[in-house]
This record gives C-alpha cells, structure tokens and sequence, in this order.
C-alpha cells in the first residue's frame, strides 16, 4: 500500500451521489442537511456545490462549517465553442467571485457547445460531438483567458473532460492539454470518464500529473458499461443504469493511480464523485464504502 501525505491531499465528496444535477428527480427526496451530514459522518472534509445547496454564500459557508465541511470547487458550463466569448466570460465571472468568497481555489470547467451529456435520446459513443478546426481555437484561446481571470484571484481553472463533449478521449485531452497555456490551464482528472471512454486512467495520470490541480473519483461497473456501448445508450441513460460507483466497486484499481499522484507530489482535493441513483444505492452507505476504501488504497 502506498501512504499519500494527508498533509498535501484533501478527501471531498460530491453531492451528486444524493441528489443529480443532471437529473434532479434522482435523488429529490434528500435534502440539504441530509447530505452535508452524511458527508461529514462519512468522514470527509470537503464538498463541491449542488442544486440544493443555499445560494447566499453566507448561509452555505455557516451550514458547512458547523459540520467541518468546505467547499473545494464547483462545476463550470462554458460555451466557448458556440456562444459569444463575453457571455461566458460574464458567467465565469460571477462563479469565480462566488467560489472565492466560499474560500475554494479551483474552478473545474467543461466545454457545454454542442455536449449531449443532457440529452436523453441521444447515444453517448455515436453522438459526441467533434469539434472543427475553428472551435478547437476558440476553446483554446477562451480557456487560456478564463485562466488567467482565475490567476487574477490566486484560483486555478481545470478543464474536466467529460463523456458526450468534445473533449472526452485522450486524443481529445492531448490536444486541448497542447492548446493551451501550462501556466493557466490545468487537468481536472475524473477516473470515471476516462473508463467510460476506454482510456487507461494510469497512463493518463503519468502523463498530465504536473497539470492536474483537482481529482475525481468514480469508478465503473463493467457489465453496465459493457450494455450501455450494446445497447447505445445515452450519458443520463448509462448512469441512471448504474455505469458509475464509487471507487473499490468497480473495476477500477486506484492503487496504481494513487501511487503516480503520490509519487509526483500531487497537492490539492480528491473528490469521491459517484453520481447513480440512490433510491438503488443508498449514498451514506456507499459513502462510507468510498471512504474506508480510500484509507486502505491511500492511507488517508
Ligand atoms: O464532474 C462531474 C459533474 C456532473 O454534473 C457530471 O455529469 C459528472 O459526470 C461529472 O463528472
Ligand atoms: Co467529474
């Protein structure tokens, strides 16, 4: 077993095992207490932001300290490749200026042009998008600027690649990696997504380890995605089947990905970030699982 240093590595977990964004009727019988304290009990110590989560900044901050909680990042929609660069602009802004008074330092961003991870009735593989020439720059220089209005407030911007987006395999992450600047764009690393697209997630960690500033772990059940590519099921589809869980239920083996992190001095959040549906896997529980799983893979 390889101990990481838990001076330099932080445990989070995402709400979205509670209740889906995606989706939001999974899981909308929990709520927002509910979820920050099984978080807590579960012995983790930091949290991304979900649709149930109080707007005022004030109020989220108090709920989550008064369970030892805080907030380490927040997903961000950009819409670089198909929307004006001032309206994404405007909207980082304002997710920037929230997430830097709730004291987080990261902003993981995903490309939304032309994504179909929302779309029900379209299949994940068949479906992605794949971008022009033209939207490739566009990204490119978009993100290098969102990365340096993050710099601007000592955050970072991380892109998470993600399936159904146009950046999704290892070609994709390599090209966008090589696109943009080193200092103002870092790799959200997600376990769970390169699985899902056939990457090798410890070749991926070897690669990128001095540009990834933020982690999430999910794992993946290999007979539910071994459906999801026969029957040509969407990304909502592919989760609500129960593509993802959390890490040591899956067939990924996080001892490898861990001892790279480890090794190459990674600092920073790893989030246990397991959406599928609760009504099936009961998120305290499963919690729980992705916990002591951690302490025994990573020592933490
Ligand atoms: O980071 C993420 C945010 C979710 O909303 C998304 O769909 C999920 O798969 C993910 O990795
Ligand atoms: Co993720």
């Amino acid at each position: 077993m390889n101990d990481m240093d838990k001076n330099k590595v932080k445990l989070g977990i995402a709400p979205i095992a509670w209740t889906n964004d995606d989706m939001p009727e999974l899981g909308a019988e929990n709520t927002f207490e509910q979820c920050i304290s099984e978080m807590a009990l579960a012995g983790f110590e930091g949290t991304e932001i979900g649709n149930k989560y109080p707007k005022d900044p004030q109020v989220l901050k108090k709920a989550l300290s008064l369970r030892g909680l805080r907030v380490c990042n927040a997903w961000f929609s950009a819409y670089l490749t198909t929307k004006p660069l001032q309206e994404t602009v405007d909207a980082f802004v304002k997710h920037r200026d929230l997430l830097y008074e709730l004291g987080a330092k990261i902003i993981g961003a995903a490309e939304q042009g032309h994504s179909i991870q929302g779309l029900k009735d379209i299949p994940v593989f068949a479906g992605k998008p794949i971008f022009t020439k033209e939207e490739w720059k566009r990204l490119a220089d978009g993100l290098n600027y969102l990365g340096k209005l993050a710099q601007n407030k000592g955050m970072v911007l991380t892109y998470h690649h993600h399936m159904g987006t146009g950046v999704q395999t290892l070609e994709e992450i390599d090209r966008l990696m090589s696109m943009t600047d080193p200092d103002f764009v870092y790799l959200l690393y997600d376990t769970g997504h390169l699985v899902f697209s056939g990457e090798d997630p410890v070749e991926v960690v070897k690669k990128y380890a001095a540009r990834i500033k933020h982690v999430h772990l999910k794992d993946v059940r290999k007979d539910v995605l071994e459906k999801v590519k026969r029957e040509d099921m969407s990304f909502l589809d592919a989760v609500r089947a129960g593509v993802f869980t959390v890490p040591g239920d899956g067939m990924i083996d996080f001892a490898p990905i861990f001892k790279v992190l480890d090794d190459t001095g990674y600092e920073g959040w790893m989030v246990v970030e397991a959406e599928q549906d609760p009504a099936k896997a009961n998120p305290l529980e499963y919690a729980l699982k992705a916990r002591e799983y951690i302490k025994v893979k990573a020592g933490l």
